[in-house]
């Protein structure tokens, strides 16, 4: 079983903290001491340390290349920095700037989208790639689309695809929707419902210039906007615009604190002509907002607000990790990972069989150094949990593709029948503007199509495919739940009707009984009667014997 790899990573001294004490003294690239401010030394280890001299990156390279490198190959993979405020998490994950391009300062963002375009780019003519992007905040708990990003990539040729919400009009970055649901998927494990969905079949182009997606929506409000992308740095730029509307403001400790817990989503979907398989996996990046003791820091007002949130969620995310590393029946116990919707996020991170790594950002000056401590504890503690022991490979063989297809078009022919059969009895009693509205509701709901020569149409995205399967199957699985229930109710009403004569004829049974009982107590009554007259015949008779007899006596005397 693999653990979660957590590393630890110290930033140069801010000019807050300039001339402050150091509190660190390293061992070894994996070990050092800390010392707090009431000169308590503590030792800690970890995967990988990165001091203050470290370069971003090394810290790619170690924390983040290898998961990467998996995703492409089907393997999911997150990669979570943690710390105090002010501590780097951003500076790691973006960089001083997500378009920055000083190898020295680039962050991790930009180094994924980097590695994928080349492993995309070096990939032979007989696989075409689509990558996905979805950038979503949870602020104040509330879940946020920042934006929804879709590259597809083809050998030669790569189209960034942006999906925004509404055909009103509104903006690509549009942050009305803010309560995005986080969901479970049976086979893609979380999922991020509400964030705008749009599938896109993977081929191979044929024009150079002209891209046309066979698009497949999910949601009548969705509109796309493609812009063909020639490079990381330009999908760059566009994410660029997403991260502006990361919530940030200005605090006693950082001036470009996030206020935010941010994830990056990367859905890397694969499919390899000649192997006749379709495959994907996930990098998630997540940069979680930072930690403080607000009577320190003195945050008042909307900063005091968000600090209380903050530290909320992340003492859910601790909560998890004990319970994920709590020694006592571990796989029995409770893990609270629906208390905050950080945790829940992170659930397949944490609990399920993604590869995860962890990046415990601290401040080196002894004015942080109790903050520093509780981050590499959480880190620490983060060490001892277990990955699950099989690591998924998302991979669907095209076999399982095409009978997925034909249960989904089977399905989907039955409720059109039976649809259209409804409204034709409509048809007959209602007028034609009520039926049709009728109709149209149909349509809405998914059992009729709009157009019925698209009936049993090919749904050529693996995700959309997964999820209409697992319709299908949920379908099915109702109806069979219907018959058996059916089948129950037959049972009870069978029951009843049984019940129903056997009181009937309990009912005969007693009246018989009673007619039987008041039988007996005549054919009683009338013993006791003779009874009586046999004894009065017997007393008379010896009455009338004995007279005699003493008539003869007096007679013979
Ligand atoms: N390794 C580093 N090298 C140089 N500067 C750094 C490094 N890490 C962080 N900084 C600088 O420190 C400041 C705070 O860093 P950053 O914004 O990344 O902190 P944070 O942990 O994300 O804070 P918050 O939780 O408040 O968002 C920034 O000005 C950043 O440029």
């Amino acid at each position: 079983m693999a653990s979660i790899c957590v590393c630890a990573r110290f930033r140069p001294l801010n000019s807050r903290e300039d001339g402050e004490a150091i509190c660190i003294t390293r061992s070894d690239s994996q070990s050092f001491s800390i010392k707090d401010e009431k000169d308590e030394q503590y030792m800690f280890s970890f995967d990988k340390v990165f001091y203050e001299d470290s370069e971003q990156a090394d810290v790619y390279e170690f924390l983040a290349g290898p998961i990467v490198r998996d995703a492409v190959n089907s393997i999911n993979g997150t990669i979570i920095t943690y710390g105090q405020t002010g501590a780097g998490k951003t500076f790691t994950m973006e960089g001083a700037n997500i378009l920055e391009a000083d190898n020295l300062k680039k962050g991790l963002l930009p180094r994924v989208v980097d590695e994928l375009f080349d492993a995309i780019n070096g990939c032979g003519e007989a696989t075409a790639y689509k990558i996905k992007l979805s950038m979503v905040e949870i602020y104040m708990e509330r879940v946020r689309l920042a934006t929804d990003l879709i590259f597809c990539v083809f050998p030669l040729q790569l189209c960034f695809i942006i999906a925004t919400g509404s055909v009103s009009g509104r903006d690509l970055f549009d942050l009305s929707k803010d309560n995005i649901q986080i969901k479970e998927h049976k086979s893609h494990g979380i999922l991020l419902s509400g964030a705008t969905e749009v599938s896109f079949n993977i081929f191979h182009m044929e024009s150079s210039n002209q891209l046309h997606f066979p698009i497949s929506l999910t949601d009548n409000e969705t509109t796309l906007l493609q812009i063909p992308i020639l490079d990381g740095e330009e999908a760059l730029k566009v994410l660029c615009g997403g991260i502006a509307n990361r919530a940030v403001g200005e605090t006693q400790m950082n001036a470009g604190s996030s206020r935010s817990h941010c994830i990056y989503m990367f859905t890397i979907q694969k499919d390899v002509t000649n192997e006749k398989r379709v495959s994907s996996g996930k990098v998630v990046l997540v940069d979680l907002a930072g930690s403080e003791k607000v009577e320190k820091t003195g945050a008042e007002g909307k900063v005091l607000e968000e600090a209380k949130t903050i530290n909320k969620s992340l003492s859910a995310l601790g909560n998890v990790i004990s319970a994920l590393t709590s020694s006592q029946h571990a796989k029995s116990l409770h893990i609270p990972f629906r208390d905050s919707k950080l945790t829940r996020l992170l659930q397949d991170a944490l609990g399920g069989s993604s590869q995860t790594a962890l990046l415990c950002c601290c401040s080196p000056s002894l004015s942080n150094s109790s903050e520093s401590v509780s981050t590499l504890r959480f880190g620490a503690r983060a060490k001892h949990i277990k990955a699950s022991s099989s690591r998924v490979l998302n991979i669907n063989s095209k076999e399982d593709i095409d009978r997925k297809q034909q249960e989904i078009s089977a399905l989907n022919d039955v409720k059109q029948q039976i649809a259209e059969r409804i409204l034709k009895k409509l048809r007959e009693k209602l007028d034609a503007e009520t039926v049709n509205l009728i109709g149209e509701e149909f349509v809405m709901e998914g059992l009729l199509l709009s157009d019925p020569t698209t009936s049993g149409s090919m749904i050529t995205d693996e995700e959309e495919l997964n999820s209409s399967h697992e319709s299908v199957i949920t379908s099915q699985t109702i109806a069979s739940w219907k018959e058996a229930t059916q089948k129950l109710v037959n049972t009870i009403l069978e029951l009843r009707r049984e019940n129903v004569i056997m009181k009937e004829e309990w009912q005969v049974m007693k009246e018989e009984n009673k007619v039987m009982r008041q039988v007996r107590k005549r054919i009683k009554a009338k013993l006791a009667q003779t009874k009586k007259l046999y004894l009065v015949m017997g007393i008379g008779f010896g009455v009338l014997a004995s007279s005699c007899f003493s008539f003869v006596l007096l007679v013979s005397s």
